[in-house]
């Protein structure tokens, strides 16, 4: 092998160098993981080829079967690890190895400047760093790559400093060979059984032989293949073990913590298949992205195919990661030809069901599942809106916060618990479930002991509105239309209950909301008389069947909601004395004057906009009014 004098010497992106002064500096801990990290890509690059000369045969003309090798020289102090894969051409050396594209690492680096925990070997077992990881072994890493179908070889080299060199190289075949120089301090990775060990502990569910290179005492080549070698969804159940599914997960899903669920099964029937699939236990963090893209690897007889095709699951359980193994699909399949194959749409259809029926069992141990929700009910709730065939089982999974209990509630045990004479499900959306608790559209329900939902993912105003009822209960917001609640009773609350309040007289209500909807012209839907309320003097409702106000300001706050005319009800509690006094100056006629009168509708909204979390429409009118009402009264 040769390589050019002609070397060019290229810095590393500034986040890769921050990131290399961290895993050379910093990391002691669990250094044996950079093997796995490069076995890991070596069998990444081995899938890539597989997956391209299908379509492209000419690229595997000449190469024997697909391995990796490793090779340890203790005299040169060096270890290599071979594959005969994709191989990087001198772009993809550039790109892939002296930027981070990764999502995991970026995360890392940003948390690692959030925490100010520099140097926290913990979180480097979080994320993992992937070939960075060579630097917490070698002083100096030297990469021969040949990109399959390309006659030119390249050497890339850096010490793992700020800078790296590239230049042309004679490599004899496609695919990579990376030659570490170990650190003094590492040099326990040259005795085989350590090498060996760690080949069996972390890689051992790599699907292509892992094989140590090495002499006998008479100088015969040997070889050793450290791994099972075998696809790890092809072994039956009872033959793997936690930590091996662990370690196939972190590997699959490049991530690198503990899957939450495990569901490994093979499907027979009219549509042969296999399924390995993790719910993780921490969130990933492209979860939210516009993309919403789904992440099961695709194979058809053990030949990987993508980890992009779009019918494998859908988006809503993105958050899954793992492999679908079929034999019902032809190999050549391109992924244009996966688009609404019915193939995979019944594939998909077997995989949501197992996983939904998972997620059922596990949902009966509470605390555990709430873990769970916690991370993805937010993305899970999508599928209600979505899946209309699901729908029903996606409610049943569905879990909320409450006005009346802390913890997460279900809507059986909502409906359970439900008042006699109440006929809806009520709930209320907002940002946050503690001021929701607190609001005034809530209060007569407060009064009856009558729960309300608080739905506070901004996906709840989308599903909701297309869910009409759970188990024919309607589901019907608490900040909307009319409440229903006279029909409620309560024993325990009506007995504690303080003695009704007296309201004003219907017709000088009448008068007063004639006049403040007047004062307050298009600013408010409607002004009328309220049921729900108890201590406070106004609140804002909506229409039901109306935009409601949460969804109203997520699209105002977008920059959305494209100057809309006001649905907004403002309502007037007839018993509180602010209101009570108002009414009779109203209904006596020239209690106030018009300008006064305007002065206090404004008020009114101002305040009940305030409670709502937004700010009044005009805030130094607002201080100006406040004053001046203030001064009255000193
Ligand atoms: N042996 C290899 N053959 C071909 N390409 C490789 C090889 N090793 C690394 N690469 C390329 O370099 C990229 C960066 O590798 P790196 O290990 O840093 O991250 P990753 O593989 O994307 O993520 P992770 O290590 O978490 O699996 C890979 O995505 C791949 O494109």
């Amino acid at each position: 092998m040769t390589i050019e004098k002609t070397e060019e010497r290229l810095s590393f992106q500034a986040e890769v160098t921050k990131l290399l002064d961290i895993v050379v500096h910093s990391l002691y801990s669990d250094r044996q993981i950079f093997l796995r990290e490069l076995i890991s890509n070596a069998s990444d690059a081995c899938d890539k080829l597989r997956y391209e000369a299908l379509t492209n045969p000419g690229l595997r003309e000449d190469a024997g079967a697909f391995r990796i090798t490793l090779r340890v020289d203790a005299e040169a102090r060096t270890i290599e690890v071979a594959d005969n894969g994709i191989g990087m051409n001198r772009d993809e050396l550039i790109d892939n190895l002296g930027t981070i594209a990764r999502s995991g690492t970026e995360a890392f680096m940003q948390q690692l400047a959030a925490s100010d925990r520099k140097g926290d070997a913990s979180l480097i077992g979080q994320f993992g760093v992937g070939f960075y990881s060579s630097f917490m072994v070698a002083e100096r890493v030297e990469v021969f790559s040949r990109r399959a179908g390309e006659p030119q070889g390249w050497h890339w080299a850096s010490d793992g400093g700020g800078a790296f060199t590239i230049g042309e190289a004679e490599v004899a075949q496609p695919g990579t060979r990376i030659v570490l120089h170990l650190r003094e301090d590492a040099k326990e990775f040259l005795e085989t059984w350590r090498l060996t060990s760690t080949v069996k502990t972390y890689s051992d569910h790599i699907a292509i032989p892992v094989v140590l290179l090495g002499t006998d005492d008479e100088g015969q080549p040997t070889e050793e293949t450290l791994n099972a070698a075998s696809a790890l969804w092809t072994r039956p159940r009872s033959e793997i073990t936690d930590e091996q599914y662990k370690e196939f997960y972190h590997h699959v899903a490049h991530a690198f913590d503990d899957p939450w669920h495990t569901l490994h099964f093979k499907a027979e029937g009219a549509i042969e298949y296999t399924g390995l699939l993790f719910i993780p236990s921490q969130k990933p963090f492209d979860l939210f992205q516009p993309e919403r893209k789904t992440h099961v690897k695709l194979y058809v007889n053990r030949v990987f195919i993508t980890d992009d095709a779009p019918d494998v699951l859908p988006s809503y359980l993105r958050f899954v990661r793992g492999i679908v193994d079929s034999s019902d699909l032809p190999l050549n399949v391109s992924r244009e030809m996966l688009q609404h194959n019915p193939v995979l749409r019944k594939i998909q259809g077997g995989l949501v069901k197992r996983l939904l029926g998972d997620l059922k069992k596990r949902a009966e141990a509470a605390d555990d599942y709430a873990t769970f929700w916690e991370a993805f009910g937010p993305v899970l709730k999508e599928g209600i809106y979505e899946d209309f065939e699901r729908r029903s089982d996606l409610l049943e999974l569905a879990r909320f916060r409450s006005s009346t209990t802390e913890g997460w509630v279900s809507l059986a045990d909502y409906a359970a618990r439900m008042k006699t004479g109440q006929e809806a499900i009520y709930y209320i959306t907002g940002d946050d479930p503690e001021v929701l608790k607190r609001s005034p559209q809530l209060e007569g329900f407060r009064a009856k002991g009558v729960e309300v939902l608080l739905l506070t993912d901004p996906v709840d105003e989308f599903w909701i509105n297309a869910v009409p009822s759970y188990q024919d209960t309607p589901l019907k917001s608490a900040a909307a239309g009319a409440t229903g609640l006279e029909a409620v009773t309560d024993a325990e609350a009506e007995t504690e209950a303080a003695p009704k309040d007296e309201t004003a007289p219907a017709d000088q209500i009448e008068a007063l909301t004639t006049a403040l909807k007047a004062a307050l012209g298009d600013a408010v839907k409607e002004v009328r008389p309220s049921s729900r309320l108890k201590e406070s003097a106004v609140c804002l409702v909506s229409e039901e069947g109306d935009m409601s106000l949460h969804l109203e300001r997520m699209l105002k706050q977008a920059g959305q909601d494209m100057g809309r005319k006001s649905t907004r009800i403002m309502e007037v509690n007839p018993s509180h004395p602010l209101i009570k006094g108002m009414a009779a100056r109203a209904a006596a006629g020239g209690g106030d004057t018009a300008e006064h009168m305007a002065d206090l509708a404004q008020l009114l909204l101002d305040q009940a906009l305030i409670v709502e979390g937004e700010a009044p429409s005009d805030p130094v009118a607002f201080a100006r009014r406040l004053s001046a009402v203030m001064a009255g009264t000193v």
